[in-house]
């Protein structure tokens, strides 16, 4: 374990410019891809420059492959494998430009003996392509598309490692989600599963049947992002009162459309029905669970268009037999297809679909169009804006600024992973101190990559330079550059980096600087990316693993009594530093952790007595 050693403020004399706002996506993207970054370039101009980075991002086009397997295969082009069923639109794109094998239902050892012989492959999230797909296409396999939002199916770090790109279709099937989450509220509501197949039963079941109404209802949107927000637009015409949680949404987006963003207790605690929009993530895993069922108003009826992995399903078994949830209407399951004798699909107050979100003809078409663009594109070498898994820039020129790119992610991870409350994030200003000349160090990238930190861990939105800033505007997220210039030398391009959300609340309240923003500060040491500042307390830990962050009374021991609970459950302590206001006041205990700890291990910590305040946080 380190000893604690609080940083100073590196700066002496300086002064502050305020960067210009980032170029609209239409005017960036273009551009980006084929200018270098600088107009004026000096020497750390061209270490820290960035060439296009789609040539190296995504291979060239192929050339032909002679064993190409669709019959009618034409030499010279690309082979693309479509290995789940794709609308006749993206087909018709695709067979212009490659040489097209339609194998739908192959078994995975007949996906791996064809993966050879292809380019690229279409999938949606029927097929499961993981590691060994991507060793038996020996190098070859160049592009995946899913045609649809979820790369839940594909193992993302076997593809990169592979050398292969991974791209999605984000947007084409947010409607037809949003019509099946209604579409379920809907038939819940009255019963119209139940009573078809009583019907065609043979029973003529009038009374059982007897439904509620929506009118004048509470509806409460968990995420309220692209699907979440189609569904309140909705269910607003079907006369309910919808609200919203989101704690990074945009207030004023949801105001917008009448929708009020609540805190998640209003939301459990007020709700009569509850529809689930978020992505899965760490955070949202089980969010719906045996404590947040308990909170619920007794006849809650609950919809999950998004991933079954966000409710505890046997918490929710539990809570329908005992009558708190009345109703349960579900497109998605924790396993998929879910097991035969599933309880909670074979509870009669249950109503489930096949993971049909997005399977709508117009939906399926717009997706199918969607991917084939953008695996053609990526084919041809051009860096799509649906690409998940692109390296920002070639490794090659990143030598200089590589630890700044990390360190900026993850000072956006940990920003957004501090925000609480009901209000959204709608301000971000980002802080560079540095020695050199204003233009001697272009930003975009490592604004990109703090627009990435800040969304990706919260939503089903992939970050790449060419989205990064239409992303974040999408979202109404402002982001604002300023540069500090430092006396002193130019030859380190960054002193430290600031990232604030400003009219937000914090999970950790100590996070909150005297100007009222959440506020981190980093620096790289030895080529590592270090936390160095949280709110008004200065820290020192390096940016591996994961957090904890503690805010406690400054007194004798309190280093061993966190350090001995961690202990108990064999996590590893990598690095450890305290920031106080002044000898035994408040302190702030930064504590890098290689395990993830859990729950009761952070309980074990919350109720040492002189802590305040504490924080697990995922870099
Ligand atoms: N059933 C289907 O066929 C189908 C089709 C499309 C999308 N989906 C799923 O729907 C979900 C939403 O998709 P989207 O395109 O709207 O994504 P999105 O990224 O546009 O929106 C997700 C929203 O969830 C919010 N969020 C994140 N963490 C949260 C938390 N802890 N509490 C509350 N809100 C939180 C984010 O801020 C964001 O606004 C995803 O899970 C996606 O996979 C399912
Ligand atoms: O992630 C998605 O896009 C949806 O869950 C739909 O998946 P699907 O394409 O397999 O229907």
């Amino acid at each position: 374990m380190a000893a604690p050693s609080p940083t100073t403020a590196a700066a002496t004399t300086h002064h502050r410019i305020l960067l210009p706002s980032p170029t609209p996506r239409g005017a960036l993207a273009p551009a980006f891809l084929r200018l270098p970054l600088r107009a004026q370039p000096s020497a750390h101009a061209q270490r820290a420059r960035l060439p296009a980075p789609v040539a190296a991002a995504a291979p060239a086009a192929s050339t032909a492959s002679p064993e190409a397997p669709a019959s009618g295969a034409v030499a010279g082009k690309p082979t693309v494998l479509v290995a789940e069923k794709l609308g006749a639109a993206g087909l018709a794109l695709l067979r212009e430009f490659a040489n097209v094998d339609c194998s739908y239902g192959l078994s995975p050892e007949e996906l791996r003996a064809k993966i050879s012989l292809c380019d690229a492959l279409i999938v949606r999230s029927g097929t499961k392509v993981g590691r060994d797909v991507f060793e038996a296409s020996g190098g070859r396999l160049r592009v995946v598309g899913r045609a649809g939002v979820g790369i839940d199916n594909v193992d993302l770090a076997a593809a990169t490692e592979h050398g292969c790109l991974v791209v999605n279709a984000p947007t084409a099937n947010t409607v037809a989600a949003a019509e099946h989450g209604i579409a379920l509220l809907t038939a819940m509501a009255r019963n119209i599963a139940q009573a078809d197949a009583s019907l065609k039963a043979g029973k003529w079941q009038r009374n059982k049947y007897v439904g509620v109404s929506l009118v004048g209802k509470t509806l409460a949107i968990l995420g309220f992002g692209k699907v979440g927000s189609e569904v309140a637009r909705r269910a607003k015409g079907l006369g309910m009162h919808v609200i919203a949680h989101d704690p990074y949404a945009s207030a004023d987006r949801a105001r917008a459309i009448g929708v009020e963003l609540v805190s998640m207790e209003e939301a459990m605690t007020t709700a009569d029905f509850i529809s689930l929009h978020m992505p899965l993530t760490p955070a949202t895993d089980k969010m719906l669970n045996d404590e947040t069922f308990a909170k619920m108003k007794k006849g809650v009826r609950i919809i999950n268009v998004a991933r079954g992995g966000v409710i505890d399903e046997e918490a929710l078994v539990r809570a329908l037999d005992s009558g708190i949830v009345a109703q349960a209407a579900l497109d998605v399951f924790t396993k998929e297809p879910p097991a035969a004798d599933s309880k909670l699909v074979l509870h009669e107050n249950v109503t489930v679909t096949p993971h049909l979100g997005a399977s709508t003809v117009e939906a399926q078409e717009g997706v199918a169009i969607e991917i084939a663009e953008a695996v053609i594109g990526a084919l041809k070498g051009e860096l799509a804006a649906s690409a998940v898994n692109a390296p920002m820039v070639p490794a090659e020129v990143l030598s200089e600024l590589a630890p700044f790119v990390v360190l900026a992610e993850k000072l956006g991870r940990l920003a957004v992973q501090l925000v609480a409350g009901g209000g959204g994030i709608k301000s971000v200003k980002v802080t560079y101190a540095s020695a050199r000349a204003p233009d001697d160090l272009d930003t975009r990238l490592l604004r990109a990559m703090i627009t990435k930190g800040l969304i990706e861990p919260i939503s089903s939105v992939f970050v790449n330079l060419v989205n990064a800033d239409f992303t974040a505007k999408q979202r109404g997220v402002r982001i604002t550059e300023e540069r500090i210039l430092l006396n002193g030398s130019p030859e380190t391009p960054i002193d430290y980096i600031q990232v604030q959300i400003a009219n937000v609340e914090s999970k950790f309240p100590s996070a909150i600087s005297e100007t009222g923003e959440i506020t981190v500060e980093g620096r790289v040491k030895d080529g590592v990316p270090h936390l160095t500042k949280v709110g008004a307390f200065q820290v020192d830990v390096s940016l591996e693993g994961s957090l904890i962050l503690c805010r406690q009374v400054d007194q004798p021991g309190m280093i061993g009594s966190v350090g001995s609970v961690l202990g108990e459950e064999n996590v590893n302590v990598s690095f450890m530093s305290v920031g106080r206001i002044a000898p035994r006041k408040h302190a702030v205990m930064a504590i890098g952790v290689d395990e993830e700890p859990s729950k009761s291990t952070l309980t074990k910590i919350g109720e040492i007595p002189a802590i305040e305040e504490f924080v697990f946080l995922k870099l």
